[in-house]
């Protein structure tokens, strides 16, 4: 089942996997250094409503092949400078000023340049390393890259962090088993690898991983940074000792102002020079995180005080003049930076689509539990219904019973659409980390989310009519059960096209469930079953009626089972004809199907113009969805 085409050309080209090892493209050969010099972020305070700095004058640099820590006491303001640094949307204003070499970034060429590592993994459970490797090689290489290219730098990544073992392992889902959390973890930022970028940022790449995994995290990172002169600059909670010791560079950060900025080698003889001596055998990270966290102070003023006095120092200190001195810039002799060695990252827009396509279409056939329980509910259904409503005559006694199962059909199946809140709000937070990584946009995610989903609820809708249409004896002919197939897919594309509008707009599971299914429930009361439209009141009617998917469904049912269909009559106790509807056959002691639709107001012409109609509304649903999704960052 795993043999996909991905491992097909992945292992054609395996004579290739050694060679890439060590793998040239992967050097930084255009970007020495990064610097940013008083960056500072203001924001209205929540409380007092008033300009607050939570980040202040914030000045450091980091070079080619260094690592640097962002270290700081829980709400230091680590995330905001990070954030800052990667050129990602901040809240609040921000000032700064950030250099490439002595280059002023641009935000164009800084995305091409770096990749951003966030601290969730954004994997596909139900994809093997290598494939994880192949789509972020897809999603985010131009065309101009070969594949062969593209799978020499997939192995040469693989080696270089040690994935040997399990290129063609799960990275694992809630009910099946992959990697570890620490080879995921490595996984993650070899995958931000693949554009081969100068600069790396890694949001808590050691979050949630005990310290042997957060070593060995770190470890790979650092052989990497060396290596390929790239340049590291990670967040990071209180790392071990043997970790933290990882890091050439240390900016320790508290209350938004920096505390430390130097060598992680000096930070013992600094931080003793200033009066605070670093107990032996006590892990430095923990030693200066306690040393400026003033959360958890028995003596608040005591703390803050302490606090103040290592701001103070650091601030005269000679570590903060050499560090304002490499983070000047002679901005009248700018080094310019080569772009022809800088990766061209942008894959082409057309194809993108194709790979989300390419990729969920892996994940639906591993991914039993999100996929074939849902096909399995939908065939239980069809089953219940078939039996509730089993074989109904033509007598006329059943024609309530084939209008309520026409309702329930078209009705309960668009609100049993809620099942796929789930899976779509998983690809949505997928798409969420993708976009910021600026690999695709929501325009290719829609599309591909449409057209991944129509093979599947075709059949899904074949399934469900296969077992109900004819157990129930709906109009038994080829040409109405497939216009019955007909509605039923528009139905459920229109009824997932909701789910993907509304979960866009509120992606909290919970919230999501609860406005799809008011949603559908007013869609159900408005769609002429319960109040033939005629006699529903003008407002639901003019209002909802008309843009109700449901509506349409139902009235195209109908017609499609009363159409062309004739019922018998019952007899009287005389043995006399008796007709619940009137229609011209009543002198033959039959009804004519025309006769109940006509009690609906409906019509039996035109079916072309109501699924029109339908296709309009999945658009609009669509279009909706992608606006929805644009404005929101
Ligand atoms: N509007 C605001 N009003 C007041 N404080 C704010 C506002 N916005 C952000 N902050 C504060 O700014 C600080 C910086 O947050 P940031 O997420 O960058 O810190 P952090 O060091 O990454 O924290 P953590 O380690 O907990 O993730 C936090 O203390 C936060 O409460």
């Amino acid at each position: 089942m795993e043999d996909t085409q991905v491992d097909a050309s992945a292992r054609s080209l395996d004579v290739e996997k050694d060679a890439g090892a060590d793998y040239a493209h992967l050097t930084n050969t255009s970007i020495q250094s990064f610097s940013w010099e008083n960056v500072t972020v203001t924001v209205k305070d929540r409380q007092t409503k008033q300009p607050k700095d939570i980040l202040s004058g914030i000045t450091g640099n980091v070079k080619a092949g260094e690592m640097l820590a962002l270290m700081g006491p829980s709400g230091s303001g680590k995330t905001t400078l990070l954030n800052v640094l990667a050129h990602r949307d901040v809240r609040g204003t921000v000032s700064s000023s950030l250099h490439l070499n002595d280059t002023k970034t641009s935000l164009r060429s800084f995305r091409k340049l770096s990749a951003y590592v966030e601290q969730e993994d954004a994997l596909v459970g139900s994809l093997t390393v290598r494939e994880t490797l192949y789509f972020a090689a897809q999603l985010s290489l131009p065309s101009s890259v070969s594949k062969a290219e593209r799978i020499a730098r997939i192995e040469s990544l693989v080696s270089a962090f040690g994935l040997q073992g399990q290129r063609d392992m799960l990275i694992g889902t809630p009910i099946r088993k992959g990697v570890s959390g620490g080879q995921k973890r490595r996984v993650s930022v070899a995958a931000s690898l693949i554009t081969s970028p100068s600069i790396l940022f890694l949001d808590e790449p050691t979050s949630g991983l005990d310290s042997a995994a957060s070593f060995e995290v770190i470890n790979f990172v650092k052989e990497i940074a060396k290596k390929y002169k790239i340049l590291v600059i990670a967040s990071i909670h209180q790392p071990s000792t043997t970790t933290f010791e990882l890091f050439d560079k240390l900016l320790l950060l508290s209350l938004g102002k920096i505390a430390y900025n130097g060598p992680v080698s000096g930070v013992r003889e600094y931080f003793a020079d200033i009066g605070f001596d670093m107990p032996l055998f006590m892990n430095p990270a923990e030693f200066v995180i306690q040393l400026v966290n003033t959360d958890f102070s028995r003596d608040q003023n005591e703390s803050t005080q302490r606090l103040h006095t290592i701001q103070d120092a650091y601030e005269k200190s000679a570590a903060s003049r050499a560090s304002k001195a490499s983070s000047t810039h002679d901005t009248a002799k700018p080094t310019a930076i080569s772009t022809d060695t800088a990766v061209q990252v942008g894959a082409n827009p057309l194809l993108i689509p194709l790979t989300l396509i390419h990729r969920s279409f892996i994940k639906s056939h591993r991914d039993f539990i999100a996929y074939g329980i849902r096909i399995l509910m939908y065939v239980a259904l069809a089953i219940m219904m078939g039996t509730v409503w089993l074989r109904l005559s033509t007598h006329q006694s059943h024609i309530n019973a084939f209008t309520n199962a026409i309702f329930f059909g078209g009705a309960f199946m668009s609100f049993m659409a809620v099942a796929y809140i789930p899976s779509f709000l998983e690809d949505l937070s997928l798409y969420h980390k993708e976009r910021q990584n600026g690999l695709y946009g929501p325009l290719a995610f829609q599309l591909s989310n449409f057209l991944i989903g129509i093979p599947y609820l075709f059949l899904i809708t074949l399934l469900y009519s296969l077992v109900a249409y004819w157990l129930v004896n709906f109009n038994p002919t080829a040409r109405g059960f497939w216009t019955w197939v007909l509605w039923l897919f528009l139905d459920l594309l229109a009824a997932e096209s909701l789910v993907v509008l509304l979960s866009a707009l509120i992606p909290i599971f919970v919230v999501a469930l609860a406005a799809v299914a008011f949603a559908n429930g007013l869609w159900m009361s408005v769609n002429g079953f319960m109040v033939p439209p005629g006699t529903l009141n003008v407002f639901w009617r003019y209002v909802f009626h008309y843009i109700d998917y449901q509506a349409y469904v139902f009235r195209g049912m109908m017609v499609n089972e009363f159409g062309g269909r004739r019922y018998e009559c019952g007899r009287g106790e005389d043995g006399g004809c008796e007709c619940m509807y009137a229609s011209r056959l009543q002198g033959e002691c039959l009804i004519e199907g025309r006769a109940v639709l006509e009690t609906y107001g409906y019509d039996t012409g035109s079916m072309g113009k109501y699924v029109g109609y339908m296709l309009v509304i999945i658009l609009g649903y669509r279009v909706l969805g992608w606006a929805v999704l644009r404005l929101k960052k």
